[in-house]
């Protein structure tokens, strides 16, 4: 069944926010490669399979429901003993709690998920290389960290990928343990491994809990209590003063960045070079801003965009709350390693709030 494909991947984590629009697009864009996605389905994903769900139907896509940190006897057959039939020669790794608020009350859980599940991943492609030497031409691994395993940074200082990781948070604490779990894999097994340490990113169908969503929801909402006429009962939530900066860079221009690296890992293999395979890259942009400015610039947008008429003191509708135990201040990235390789990113801050905004369902 897989000999009509020239490639068979692996994208775990993909019914995520990141996960699923890279599947939506690549599925469709690539339909000489097999994908199949695992994802345990966690309380993000259900509301992103949605999104998701229109691909079952194109014969280049399969979605298992399993948790990766407990399946490691369902990968190890998957990958390792079927791996005639399923013939996977790349995985692109997504899968993660990735809330940092939630890493504060359950630090343990995501201990056990995201490190076990990811070192299950690079176990699963270290017995599948020993077993099957002649999978090393073609076989790759992108793993997808966080720009929060360097931890804050001072104001002008810019952290490169050789820079030292100081997590500050548990949820980072996990991201940094995994990187050092595949920087082990790449020297002790020599297995492929690029890793990408990214901003902060958002888009379309990101889960409320994170601040773009989160504002976005809340002034909906606002919305609808004002046309039916009931009092507001949630408020925008600002953490601590609202001064903490975040870097901000739009899920298609990630997606855009994986595409390059990806295609160069093959270059790579054909050559057998290892110029991006086993290599990290940060994925950044400029797009600095702190959370409390970031509140007011949605605020004016989609008060300008779907209540014009309306003149809305924005104070009215924002809290500030107890601050994280720890909240890093600000994340700034040197990533010139990736524009050197052509990439940069396209969509301003400004122009991916104002489309997500048109594009909210009235
Ligand atoms: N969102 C960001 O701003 C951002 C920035 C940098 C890096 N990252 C990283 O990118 C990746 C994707 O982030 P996201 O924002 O799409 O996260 P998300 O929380 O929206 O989605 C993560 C998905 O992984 C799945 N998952 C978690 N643990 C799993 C397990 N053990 N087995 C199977 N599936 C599991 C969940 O069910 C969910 O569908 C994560 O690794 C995250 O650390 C995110
Ligand atoms: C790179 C990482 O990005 C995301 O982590 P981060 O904690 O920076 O994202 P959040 O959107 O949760 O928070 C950003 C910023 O806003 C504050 N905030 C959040 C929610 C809210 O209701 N009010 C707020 O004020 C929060 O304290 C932060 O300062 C991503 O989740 C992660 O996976 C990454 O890797």
């Amino acid at each position: 069944m897989t000999d009509v494909f020239d490639q068979c991947i692996l994208v775990t984590g993909g019914a995520g926010f990141i996960g699923s629009c890279f599947l939506e697009n690549w599925v469709m864009k690539f339909p000489n490669i097999q994908f199949t996605c695992i994802d345990k389905l966690n309380y993000v994903s259900d509301h992103s399979t949605k999104y998701i769900s229109n691909l079952l139907k194109l014969p280049n896509f399969n979605f298992v429901q399993k948790d990766l940190a407990i399946e490691f006897k369902y990968l190890h057959s998957l990958l390792v003993e079927d791996y005639e039939i399923n013939r996977i020669t790349g995985i692109i790794n997504f899968a993660a709690e990735s809330s940092v608020d939630r890493s504060f009350t359950s630090p343990l859980d995501f201990t056990q998920n995201n490190i076990i599940s990811s070192h299950n991943l690079f176990e699963c492609a270290r017995l599948l290389l020993e077993k099957y030497p002649e999978v090393r031409n073609k076989f790759k691994f992108l793993h997808v960290s966080t720009d929060e395993v360097y931890g804050e940074q001072a104001l002008r200082e810019h952290v490169a990928e050789c820079s030292n990781l100081k997590p500050t948070n548990p949820y980072a604490a996990t991201k940094a343990a995994i990187d050092m779990i595949a920087q082990s894999y790449i020297y002790s097994f020599h297995l492929p491994i690029t890793i990408i340490r990214s901003n902060n990113v958002y888009g379309p169908n990101q889960y409320k809990e994170k601040l773009i969503p989160m504002v976005l929801d809340k002034l909906q909402r606002y919305e609808n209590q004002l046309e039916a006429k009931e009092p507001i009962t949630e408020k925008i939530t600002i953490h601590g003063n609202g001064t903490n900066k975040r870097t901000y860079i739009h899920v298609q221009d990630l997606i855009a960045a994986i595409e390059i690296l990806w295609m160069k890992m093959d270059d790579d293999l054909e050559s057998g070079s290892r110029k991006v395979l086993t290599q990290t890259y940060n994925i950044g942009t400029t797009d600095e801003i702190d959370n409390l400015s970031l509140v007011e610039y949605i605020c004016d947008i989609y008060f300008a965009q779907r209540l014009p008429s309306l003149d809305v003191d924005y104070n009215s509708l924002i809290t500030f709350v107890k601050d994280r135990n720890y909240n890093d201040s600000r994340y700034a990235l040197n990533f010139d390693k990736m524009t050197e390789l052509g990439w940069k990113p396209s969509i301003k801050l400004t122009d991916g709030i104002k489309q997500l905004v048109t594009d909210l369902k009235s």
